[in-house]
């Protein structure tokens, strides 16, 4: 016989950026000395584990140690708190993708009301508090303001190629380019400086399909392929997605605007202020189940 008395798991994704969902509404499940990185490391693994770009734990804020430091003021509105990890075990700031999938599972695993959740609520993440919530096709998170964090470079397959920083609470490096992104190998990590991104960095590789200006302001339409830090490459990133938004409208000196971004597992949509940048998609649940002993040890 399985013993699959095991910790609760699912398994979702968000444009096929996929995670492993472990509930801990108590936080006790998943204690960080429990959760470390070997762990995240054999459920990400895609031959041993579950498979999976990333691990995000469903906990209250009140049992994460450091979520006071990071939320400060606004760790009473953070009822929840996305407690996200890489691939590779370790911690990121904040997961576009992830986020909207977290609130999914609020959800369908009974721990937030839907009514709350179409109002939106505010999340707690390493980045910072977060307003997520239910829209009228998928879910929605407001990233807050862009932060431009200078000019860099990318090296791919010997090449080098001109970008921007942007924060979008997690460090980003986005390269617009006129190469078609389908053709770049993404199998090696591209060179950065690690001068200018002492904590690593996700480089996304953009090409801008269109730009334009209509009665509602500037549109425009770009295409992207990412390889996020912690992970490689994977099929979409949501704050990618953002930095992406951000810095196409400003190379056309733009603060303000809405982009489509094709990724590779779809599409997601992004509105750009000088203040916000909503990021919206779909999230969904592939599977529900346990752990096995056997499986954990
Ligand atoms: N895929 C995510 C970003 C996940 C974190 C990233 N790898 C980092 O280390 O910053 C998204 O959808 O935003």
């Amino acid at each position: 016989m399985i013993d699959a008395s095991g910790p609760r798991v699912l398994k979702g994704h968000g444009t096929q950026n996929d995670f492993v969902v472990l509930p801990d509404p108590d936080g006790t499940v998943w204690p960080e000395d429990r959760l470390d990185a070997a762990l995240v490391r054999r459920l990400c693994d895609r031959q041993g584990g579950l498979g999976a770009d990333g691990v995000l734990r469903v906990v209250p804020s009140a049992h994460v140690p450091d979520a006071a430091g990071v939320l400060g003021d606004a760790l009473a509105d953070c009822t929840w708190f996305m407690d996200h990890r890489n691939a590779d075990g370790s911690h990121a700031e904040m997961c576009g993708n992830g986020i909207r999938l977290y609130l999914h599972v609020l959800v369908a695993e009974g721990l937030l009301d839907e009514e709350q959740a179409r109002a939106g609520v505010l999340v707690g993440t390493r980045g910072g508090p977060r307003r997520v919530g239910v829209g009228t096709d998928g879910y929605w998170v407001d990233m807050g303001a862009a932060r431009p964090l200078g000019r860099g470079e990318a090296v791919v397959a010997g090449h080098t190629y001109p970008g921007t920083g942007v924060s979008m609470g997690n460090p980003h490096l986005v390269c617009l380019t006129d190469v078609a992104v389908e053709s770049f190998d993404l199998t090696r990590a591209p060179g950065v400086d690690p001068a200018l991104f002492p904590e690593g960095v996700n480089v996304e590789l953009v090409n801008v399909l269109s730009a334009a200006e209509g009665p509602s302001g500037t549109t425009a339409h770009v295409r992207l392929r990412v390889s996020e830090r912690g992970v490689g490459e994977t099929r979409s990133c949501g704050t990618g997605a953002c930095a992406a938004a951000w810095a196409a409208l400003e190379a056309g000196g733009r603060s303000a605007g809405t982009v489509t971004v094709d990724v590779p597992g779809g599409r997601l949509a992004v509105e750009v202020t000088p203040t916000t940048t909503v990021l919206s998609g779909p999230a969904v649940v592939v599977s529900t189940g346990t752990l096995t002993r056997e499986w954990l040890g």
